[in-house]
């Protein structure tokens, strides 16, 4: 699998100037992006977010999870350290897409969590393959990193990748009483750490 930085520009956001990488997935051409800010080489360890696409969350808002405060708090972390890399997968619903995501939400209406929902629909609780995100480090050069995450499957899959996780910053944003199931049900089936 193959990853082509195929375009880049300045994108100044709320939090600072970042670089935005436009990426393309040679292999599922899916377009993803990583927004870099600072010199990212050096033997000090890089700040990074790999981020996973969630329409619902990141733009419009929605209550029901907690990531798109999470998305703008590792923009602010970043911006504060003046270095660091935003990886931003497009595995929308932890791999399943937006359409089964909204039939999982609906499963979830009627009683299911969000792990029973997936299977229900036919799909692992976690359908996501983070290889890329090793790979598009692997390309910006950057070996040694502080993972912002609270999922114990990316430091693993990152490390696989040949990346040294220095340390796990966690990512507690974003709490409220609509995505207070989906929350304890991360931490209780999917082993997410607090
Ligand atoms: N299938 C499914 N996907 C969901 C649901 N709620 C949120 N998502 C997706 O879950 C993913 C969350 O991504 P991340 O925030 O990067 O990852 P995470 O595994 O929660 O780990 P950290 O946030 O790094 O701790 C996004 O792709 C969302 O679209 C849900 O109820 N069902």
């Amino acid at each position: 699998m193959s990853l082509i930085d195929a375009a880049k520009a300045k994108l100044p956001t709320a939090w600072g100037e970042f670089e935005i990488h436009a990426l393309e997935d040679e292999e599922t051409q899916k377009e993803h992006v990583a927004l870099t800010m600072g010199d990212l080489t050096g033997d000090e360890p890089v700040l990074v977010r790999i981020h996973s696409e969630c329409l619902t969350g990141d733009a419009l808002f929605s209550m029901r999870c907690d990531c798109g405060p999470q998305l703008e708090a590792a923009l602010q972390k970043i911006a504060e350290a003046g270095r660091g890399v935003l990886l931003y997968l497009r595995q929308e619903g932890r791999g399943i897409g937006l359409v089964n995501k909204i039939r999982a939400y609906a499963l979830q209406d009627q009683g299911m969590d969000t792990v029973e929902a997936n299977e229900k629909l036919g799909f692992a609780a976690d359908a996501r393959d983070f290889s890329l995100a090793g790979k598009t480090l692997q390309a910006l050069n950057v070996k040694t990193i502080k993972l912002m995450t609270n999922n114990p499957r990316k430091v693993a899959s990152i490390e696989s990748a040949g990346i040294t996780v220095e340390e796990r910053v966690p990512m507690q944003y974003g709490k409220n009483p609509h995505n207070e199931k989906y929350l304890s049900t991360k931490h209780g089936k999917l082993g997410h750490l607090f």
